[in-house]
C-alpha cells in the first residue's frame, strides 16, 4: 500500500492557525479548489491534500471545524476521561474535520469508513464452541503420586499444595529422572507441569541422601542448577522450589539472576546453596567470578524454555556454563563423609522445550549426550508431531478478530468492557503489545486518573508500584465491579517487575495486566481467563507460550487474536495447522462492549442511517481519547512513542512469517490513529523506519534481529544478560539515527 493512500498525511504546522475562510455549497472539489485559491491569494502555504479524507458529500454530518474553534462541539470542555460516554453518539460532530488541537492543523478521519476490505468470511458459529477433554489437565487413571514411586514426604507435600495426581508429562519425566542418570529432551505443552517434573525427582534423590544419621546441609554443594531464559521465571520456579522443600529447612535454594545485587547473591552461595535457580548471564557471571560456587557436586543442570534461551541471545552464556560443568569432573563418592552414592553417577542435562526449532537442536548438541526425548503419549501420537508442529491445550479456547487498525483501540476497550460486565467473577486478564513503549502508552490512556489509590490488598509494595499498577478507566461501565491495571515489560527496574507481577498474581479484584513478551513464557497465573494478543505474537511458538497463560493444568481458558485485514489475515491458516481458531466480528465486539444493557442511549437523531448505534458510540470514544491525548504532553508523548515503537517492532516478526506481516502493507495513518494520534505518520518518525525496513525486503540491508527475534525488541533480562540486545540497538538506532528518526524504546 503507497503512502499516498495514507491518511492524514500532512505535515505539523508549527505556526498557530489563523482564522480560515469557510467554503459552503456547491460539491466538495469545487469547495476544495476555491480553498485552494484562497490559500494562494492569501500567500498562505499550499496545504498538502489528505486524500484520504472523506469527501463532504459522503459524510454529510461531518463538520468541518476551522481555526480556534475547532475543538468538536460534543467535547468544548469535556476532556476528562469519562466525557465520551455522555457524549452520546455524536462523534459525528467532530469526525472527519479538521482540529486544531495545541496550535496544530490536523484531520479526523472517520472510524467506519475507508476502511480495508477484509478476505476472509467471518460466519460467527451459532453454536457455542464445547471445550474438548483437557489435554493438560493430570490424569484420572493414575492414583496420585505415590504411584511414581517419589518419597512420601514430598507426596505429602503435594497434598498439601492440593496437587494429588501427575500430569502426562509428570508421569514420563519423574520416573526417567528417579531411576537413571541419562539426559532428556522434554517436550510438552504449556501448563502441563513440567517445573514439578523435574524438581520433584531432583528433591527425591537429594533427600534419599540423608540416612544413617548423615544429612545433607547447605554447604554439601550445589546439587542442582536450573536456567530460565526470563527473570520472572527463574524467581517463579525458584519459589515453587522453595515451597516443596519447606519441610527439609536443610536445603536451600536460591535464585540469582540479573538486575539482582550480584553482592548479595555471592554472600548466599558462599554460606552454601543445593539448589540454584539462574537467569543464563548471571550465571555465567557467578561461574567466571564467584570462588565459591563450585561444580563439582553439580548432578543435574535443567535447561528450562531451551528455545526461548537461544532466542534471546544467551547461546554464549549457555556454553560458558555447558563447558565449565564438562571441565569439572563428577568424581566424589563422598562429601564433607556424607556417601553421594543415591544420585546420578554423571551430570543429567535436561532441556525442556515446546519446540524443536533449529536453535533447540543446537542447544541439545552443545548441552545432551545420548537423550532420551519424553513427551506425552498424546503429543507423540500427534500426525505432525515429528514436523515440531506445536499445539495449545485443546481446552483452551483460541479466537480472532479481523480488525481495521483505526478501529483496534475501540474494539480493544469494548472487549475488555464486556468481559469485564459480567459481574461476580474474578477474572484475570493479560494484554500482549507489540513493545515497551506501547505498554506504557496503553497503560497511562486506560488508567484513572481520578483513584491512583490502589486496593488495600494491594499497599504493600504500594511504592514499588505506584507507576504500575492503577485503577482502570473505560473497562467498566456502572454495572460492572472495578478492574486494576498493571503494566510489566523488560525496562521496568527489576524490583518493579518483581512486584508487579505479585501484585497482579495476588489482585483479588478483576485485573488487566498490558505487557510485552517477556509474560510470555512460563509465567504461572492460575486465574488467568483470558489472554488478548492484541499484536500478533513475533513467532508461532510466541503465540502458543502467550495463549498458554491460560488454560494452565486442565483449567478453561480464552484467548482472542487481532489480526489486520489484509495479509495478516493469511496468519489464519497457520493457527489452523495448531488449533482450529473460532472467528469474532469486530462489529460484534463493539456491539457488546459499547450497547450492553443500553447504558448508554444514543440519541435518535445521532443513530446512523444504517441503525448501528453503536457506531456512534465508537466514534464518540474514539474522539475523547484522541482529545485527551492531544490536550497532554505526556500523553501525546506516549503515543507518539507507542507508534513508532511498534512500527518498528512489526518488522522484526520472524522470516518465515513476515509474508503475513510485511511491513509495506501497513497502513501507517490507521496504525497512527489506533494510538489516538491526529498527526501525520511522517511526522511522527514512523515512515523513515517503514523505508529503512523496505530496504531490508530488497536484501540492501538485513533484519536487525541477527541475535534473535526476541532481543530485537529487547524482551530479555537485563544487564549483563543484555549484552546481545545492546548490540542489537546500537546498530539499528544507527541505522534509524542516519535517516534522522529519534532515539526509541523496544521491549
Ligand atoms: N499434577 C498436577 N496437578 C495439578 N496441578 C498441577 C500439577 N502439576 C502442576 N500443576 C500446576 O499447573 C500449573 C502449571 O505448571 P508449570 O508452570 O510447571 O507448567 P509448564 O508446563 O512449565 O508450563 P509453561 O510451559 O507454560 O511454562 C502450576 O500452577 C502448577 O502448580
Amino acid at each position: 500500500m503507497a503512502d499516498d493512500g495514507m491518511l492524514l498525511n500532512f505535515q505539523l504546522g508549527t505556526e498557530p492557525l489563523k482564522r480560515q475562510v469557510k467554503f459552503t455549497g456547491g460539491s466538495w472539489r469545487d469547495r476544495r479548489r476555491a480553498a485552494k485559491s484562497a490559500r494562494k491569494a492569501s500567500g498562505a502555504p499550499a496545504q498538502p491534500v489528505n486524500d484520504d479524507a472523506e469527501p463532504a458529500e459522503r459524510a454529510p454530518k461531518r463538520q468541518r471545524v476551522d481555526g480556534e474553534d475547532a475543538t468538536p462541539r460534543s467535547f468544548k470542555g469535556r476532556t476528562s476521561f469519562e466525557g465520551w460516554e455522555s457524549a452520546k453518539g455524536s462523534g459525528h460532530g467532530g469526525h472527519g474535520g479538521h482540529d486544531s488541537g495545541r496550535g496544530s492543523r490536523q484531520v479526523v478521519s472517520r472510524l467506519f469508513s475507508s476502511n480495508p476490505a477484509q478476505k476472509t468470511a467471518v460466519e460467527e458459529d451459532a453454536k457455542e464452541w464445547k471445550a474438548p477433554q483437557p489435554t493438560n489437565a493430570p490424569l484420572s487413571d493414575v492414583a496420585n503420586f505415590g504411584t511414581l514411586s517419589l518419597a512420601s514426604r514430598l507426596v505429602d507435600e503435594l497434598t498439601k499444595m492440593n496437587l494429588e495426581r501427575p500430569t502426562a508429562i509428570q508421569k514420563k519425566v519423574i520416573p526417567h529422572l528417579l531411576s537413571g542418570s541419562g539426559d532428556a529432551f522434554v517436550q510438552a505443552e504449556t501448563g502441563s507441569g513440567k517445573t514439578f517434573s523435574y524438581l520433584l525427582p531432583m528433591l527425591h534423590r537429594v533427600l534419599q541422601l540423608s540416612r544413617d544419621g548423615k544429612q545433607i546441609h547447605r554447604d554439601s554443594g550445589v546439587f542442582g542448577i536450573i536456567v530460565s531464559p526470563t527473570r520472572e521465571l527463574a524467581k517463579q520456579t525458584h519459589t515453587v522450589l522453595e515451597q516443596l522443600i519447606r519441610p527439609f529447612p536443610w536445603l536451600v535454594s536460591t535464585a540469582i539472576s540479573g538486575g539482582e545485587s550480584k553482592k548479595a547473591e555471592k554472600s548466599r552461595i558462599r554460606k552454601g546453596v543445593n539448589f540454584l535457580v539462574a537467569t543464563p548471564g548471571r550465571l555465567a557471571d557467578h561461574i567466571d567470578n564467584t570462588k565459591a560456587l563450585t561444580l563439582s557436586t553439580v548432578r543435574w543442570l535443567i535447561l528450562d524454555e531451551g528455545d526461548r534461551l537461544m532466542d534471546l541471545g544467551f547461546e554464549e552464556d549457555l556454553k560458558k556454563t555447558i563447558d565449565a560443568l564438562k571441565r569439572v569432573e563428577v568424581a566424589q563418592k563422598t562429601l564433607n563423609g556424607t556417601p553421594l552414592d543415591l544420585l546420578p553417577d554423571r551430570r543429567v542435562t535436561v532441556l525442556c522445550s515446546a519446540t524443536m526449532k533449529m536453535n533447540v537442536q543446537k542447544l541439545g548438541e552443545m548441552s545432551l549426550a545420548d537423550a532420551t526425548f519424553l513427551a506425552a503419549e498424546k503429543d507423540l501420537d500427534e500426525p505432525n508431531h515429528d514436523q515440531g508442529v506445536l499445539k495449545a491445550p485443546a481446552q483452551l479456547h483460541q479466537l480472532y478478530t479481523i480488525v481495521p487498525a483505526k478501529l483496534r483501540l475501540v474494539t480493544l476497550i469494548s472487549y475488555l468492557r464486556s468481559v469485564f460486565s459480567r459481574r461476580g467473577r474474578t477474572m484475570k486478564v493479560i494484554i500482549f503489545v507489540s513493545c515497551a513503549d506501547s505498554v506504557d502508552f496503553h497503560y497511562e490512556l486506560l488508567k484513572d486518573p481520578r483513584k491512583p489509590e490502589l486496593p488495600e490488598s494491594l499497599s504493600k509494595d504500594a511504592e514499588l508500584i505506584s507507576k504500575t499498577v492503577s485503577k482502570a478507566a473505560y473497562l467498566t461501565s456502572p454495572a460492572s465491579p472495578e478492574v486494576v491495571l498493571h503494566r510489566m515489560h523488560g525496562s521496568l527496574a527489576q524490583a518493579v517487575r518483581t512486584a508487579t507481577i505479585k501484585s497482579f498474581s495476588a489482585c483479588k479484584q478483576p485485573s488487566v495486566l498490558v505487557t510485552t513478551d517477556v509474560s510470555s513464557r512460563g509465567l504461572d497465573i492460575p486465574s488467568v481467563e483470558l489472554v488478548i494478543e492484541y499484536d500478533p505474537a513475533f513467532s508461532f511458538s510466541d503465540h502458543i507460550h502467550r495463549v498458554g497463560r491460560t488454560a494452565r493444568a486442565g483449567r478453561a481458558g480464552d484467548a482472542v487474536l487481532f489480526l489486520l485485514p489484509g495479509s495478516e489475515e493469511g496468519y489464519i491458516e497457520l493457527l489452523k495447522e495448531s488449533t482450529p481458531p473460532t472467528p469474532q466480528s469486530y462489529e460484534s465486539i463493539l456491539e457488546r462492549g459499547l450497547m450492553t444493557k443500553l447504558e448508554f442511549p444514543v440519541e435518535t437523531s445521532a443513530t446512523p442511517a444504517n441503525g448501528k448505534s453503536y457506531h456512534g458510540k465508537a466514534e464518540a470514544m474514539q474522539l475523547h481519547l484522541e482529545q485527551r491525548i492531544l490536550n497532554d504532553t505526556r500523553q501525546l508523548e506516549l503515543a507518539r512513542n507507542g507508534f513508532k515503537s511498534h512500527i518498528r517492532a512489526y518488522a522484526t516478526h520472524i522470516k518465515d512469517e513476515r509474508q503475513h506481516f510485511d511491513i509495506t502493507e501497513l497502513h501507517l495513518g490507521h496504525t497512527a490513529k489506533s494510538f489516538g494520534l491526529r498527526e501525520p505518520p511522517g511526522g511522527i518518525g514512523a515512515g523513515i523506519e517503514r523505508k529503512a525496513k523496505s530496504k531490508n525486503r530488497t536484501g540492501r540491508d538485513k533484519p536487525a534481529a541477527a541475535k534473535g527475534d526476541g532481543a530485537a525488541r529487547g524482551d530479555v533480562d537485563g544487564v549483563p544478560d543484555q549484552k546481545s540486545t545492546h548490540d542489537l540497538f546500537k546498530r539499528k538506532s544507527m541505522m534509524l539515527m542516519s535517516a534522522g528518526a529519534d532515539e526509541f524504546n523496544i521491549g
